[in-house]
């Protein structure tokens, strides 16, 4: 038996079982990373470069998992897929503002997704919303914040914790990059028990099941 092509980086073990539920084996392998943007860099370049070393290479890497949807672009329930992985809080702060890392003269905090793989993952995925989405090492959690970030980014439909971890690590090894969010709260004032995390992980399942076709 071949490989599988495809690799699926998720946060936690939910969510990979809700991937791996809807996913075809032979093609998808689904590795839970942990947490946060470090953790998820971390763990994805390690899954790379060994594939890399038993020289059967992922042809594509995906961030999937669920996120927060940013009001009146990406609604609870919805699926997001990602043109753009934002590290939105990579930066500094100043009295006129946050700061992002292009200015401070250290690099990008945009990394844009495969352009071949978004064209295939939106015609497997033909209801889910197009748009930027953000990385956080802290979700948010009030209005304001969700304000400010709503208008730094009028692209952005979702924020999640990973993409632009794995992100880098897809960039680090040369292998086509893209982040899939399924909705499960509004991005705004903390209210946890309303999250609809099965609802989420039952989208997530849904779009596997979708992605087991895709021609990569
Ligand atoms: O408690 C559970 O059963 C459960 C099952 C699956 C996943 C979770 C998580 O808490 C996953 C954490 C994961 O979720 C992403 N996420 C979701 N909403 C947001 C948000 O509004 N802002 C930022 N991140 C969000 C994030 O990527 C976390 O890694 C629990």
């Amino acid at each position: 038996m071949s490989a599988p092509d495809l690799l699926v980086v998720t946060a936690v073990a939910a969510e990979a079982d809700a991937v791996r539920a809807g996913a075809d084996p032979a093609r998808i392998r689904v590795e839970p990373v942990g947490v946060g943007p470090a953790a998820a860099g971390a763990g994805a370049a390690r899954l790379l470069a060994l594939a890399e070393a038993a020289g059967s290479p992922y042809r594509a890497v995906l961030s999937a998992g669920i996120g927060g949807g940013l009001p009146g672009r990406a609604a609870v329930g919805a699926t997001v897929l990602g043109l753009r992985a934002i590290a939105a809080d990579l930066g500094a702060e100043s009295a006129d503002g946050f700061l992002p890392v292009e200015l401070l003269g250290f690099g990008t905090s945009v990394i844009d997704a495969d352009e071949t793989l978004i064209k295939a993952l939106a015609a497997a995925l033909p209801e889910a919303v197009p748009g930027d989405i953000l990385t956080l090492g802290t979700v948010t959690g009030t209005a304001a914040t969700a304000t400010a970030l709503a208008a730094r980014f009028p692209a952005a439909a979702a924020e999640a914790m990973e993409g632009y971890g794995v992100a880098c690590a897809a960039a680090g090894a040369g292998t086509p990059f893209a982040e899939l969010r399924a909705i499960s709260n509004a991005v705004g004032p903390r209210d946890r028990l309303a999250w609809r995390i099965p609802e989420a992980l039952g989208a997530l399942t849904r779009a596997a099941r979708a992605l087991s076709g895709l021609p990569l």
